[in-house]
């Protein structure tokens, strides 16, 4: 794995390549677009460079590897596009043809959970929703079939709602046709029933570490049948628990009680729990709840001795979970093994709710170093708040780490990750997104300014869109409204392709963006911070986007 100098671009430290969470290019340039709205001086005049140091690329769909172009981009397959410089069919995509051949029922995985069926309850645990990011309900549906087929007779979902990557109040639907369709079970024999739930940003679903208290409820409702809520009916229980104004994200924890008030799908030993998200971050966490033994970030009170699986094993390197029913996507040599491989150091850093991101997503799903050595990771803690009511984030705490690091002198690549348009785009509050995207703006600044002075280069991109669409739309562009006249808000990622700006005083003149690949998305900006770098891009990676 040797990298070869460029013959015309010169091993010039440092190289900053800076990621935009969530900052899309979108085709809608109006006052629903909070990249547009906002004011971007610095992005601005990136733009106003041309075409030779400024354009898109794909963010979305196919073009990163997932199922169809209807698909919105996310954080796993952007930045594991970006460090990896390949399109890797990603886990959305590889359950699908797991179900498509039934191969997932005769996998070790399915294997493993199978003997439950009989005489034991299988749990199902995940994101209700068609968003694609996480999950998606036909390969939930998809999955309890396969059970019901090979003779399950008791099945107990637990659900969390979501709003996050399908627009807000559609928790209903997805419960109303997640209840028909166990009650179909029930009329083939097997007992299906909603046990649990709550929202995916109030329990199981946290990241990184961020709040452990999140999954700790997620944990008591799901396992203990333990939650300040109690409802006979799913479907009431969200209408109650949303009644105060909560949004699908937030739905507070409930369980699910028979006539006699006890929970009717508590998980005890011998049972089989399958967490049916196929994508890792948000279930990391649970994950090591089942499946550790030895486990101190929560009272688990009583630790059921289940047989757990995976949609997908979710770390690799930490074998999590040891039982999975599709393998993950095998993203290998990535861009950080080729810089470790070859003595050239790195820096990433990022906020507690995106430093995964720019590490383990960056580097094929893998925690750790390649070479500890050579690699500094830096992680800033986030704030445990919603993020309208703080939008600079710790926007201000990355930008120095990352000057420190450019400052230092030791460093090749200095890779920082902004979340705040992501995060505060999640929440449809369109004022409190403006101010994250000038926020951003303003320390992408800083960075510039000082790879200008100590004359290095600079690669400033996005993963996917966010900020720049925060309303739902009709089929023309129109924005929706409720029946009280109020905006829809969207609080999704959108299919918007993402800027890539290049520069920087060691920049040689006549480097420009070649205007041959107008196609180009998220893998093919890989190969271009390598060349920056001053090194060829191995011949496996995606082709640079500069001549
Ligand atoms: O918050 C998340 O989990 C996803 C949206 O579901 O966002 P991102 O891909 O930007 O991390
Ligand atoms: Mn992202
Ligand atoms: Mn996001």
């Amino acid at each position: 794995m040797e990298l070869h100098p460029h013959p015309t671009i010169p091993q010039k430290k440092p190289v900053l390549v800076c990621i935009l969470d969530g900052w899309g290019e979108n085709e809608y340039e109006d006052e629903h677009n909070a990249v547009h709205v906002a004011k971007t001086p610095t992005m601005d005049a990136l733009k106003a460079k041309g075409q030779s140091f400024y354009r898109t690329v794909q963010a979305h769909g196919t073009a990163v590897g997932l199922p169809t172009d209807a698909d919105m981009g996310n954080s796993e397959v952007g930045h594991n596009a970006l460090g990896a410089g390949k399109v890797i069919a990603q886990g959305a995509s590889l359950v699908d043809i797991a179900l498509e051949t039934k191969n997932m029922f005769s996998d070790a995985g399915w294997g493993y959970i199978k003997p439950a069926f009989a005489n034991n309850t299988l749990h199902v645990i995940g994101l209700l929703s068609d968003g694609g990011v996480h999950s998606r309900t036909d390969q939930i549906f998809g999955l309890m079939r396969g059970a019901l087929a090979d003779g399950c007779k008791k099945l107990r979902l637990h659900v969390l709602t979501d709003g996050r990557d399908v627009p807000d109040g559609t928790s209903h639907e997805y419960m109303a046709k997640l209840v028909a369709e166990l009650d179909s079970y029930t009329a083939q024999g097997c007992d299906a029933k909603v046990a649990s739930g709550g929202g995916r940003m109030a329990v199981t679903m946290d990241r990184y570490e961020a709040d452990w208290g999140m999954v700790e409820r997620g944990w008591r409702a799901h396992v203990l049948g333990d939650a300040p809520h109690k409802f006979k009916c799913p479907k009431e229980a969200l209408t109650e628990l949303k009644k105060d104004g909560a949004t699908d994200q937030y739905v507070a924890p409930f369980v699910i009680v028979g006539d006699d008030g006890e929970a009717v799908g508590t998980i005890q030993d011998d049972d089989a729990v399958v967490i049916c998200n196929f994508r890792a971050d948000r279930v990391v966490e649970i994950s090591k709840a089942f499946e550790y033994a030895d486990f101190d970030s929560f009272d688990r009170v009583r630790f059921p001795k289940t047989k757990f699986v995976g949609l997908m094993q979710y770390d690799g390197d930490l074998k999590l979970p040891a039982n999975y029913l599709v393998p993950p996507p095998l993203i290998e040599r990535t861009s950080g093994e080729w810089l470790a491989k070859n003595g050239l150091k790195t820096f990433a850093c990022s906020e507690t709710q995106k430093f995964g991101h720019v590490t383990f997503f960056w580097n094929g799903n893998r925690s750790g170093y390649f070479n500890e050595n050579l690699e500094t990771y830096v992680e800033i803690p986030s704030d445990n708040v919603p993020f309208n009511q703080a939008p600079l984030m710790k926007a201000r705490e990355i930008t120095a780490a990352g000057k420190e690091a450019l400052l230092s002198g030791k460093y090749d690549v200095v890779r920082i990750n902004y979340a705040n348009p992501d995060m505060v785009g999640h929440t449809g509050d369109m004022a409190a997104t403006v101010a994250a995207c000038e926020e951003c703006d303003a320390c992408v600044k800083e960075l510039l300014d000082l790879v200008e002075e100590l004359g290095g280069m600079f690669l400033v991109t996005a993963d996917h869109g966010n900020a720049d669409d925060m309303v739902q739309r009709d089929k023309k562009g129109g924005a929706l409204k409720d029946d009280s006249g109020a905006l829809l808000a969207l609080t999704s990622h959108t299919l918007a392709p993402v800027p890539v700006a290049i520069g920087g005083p060691a920049l040689p003149t006549g480097v420009k963006f070649r205007d041959d690949l107008p196609k180009a998305g998220l893998a093919n900006v890989t190969a271009t911070y390598i060349n920056l770098m001053g090194y060829e891009a191995p011949a496996e990676m995606e082709p640079s986007l500069i001549a």
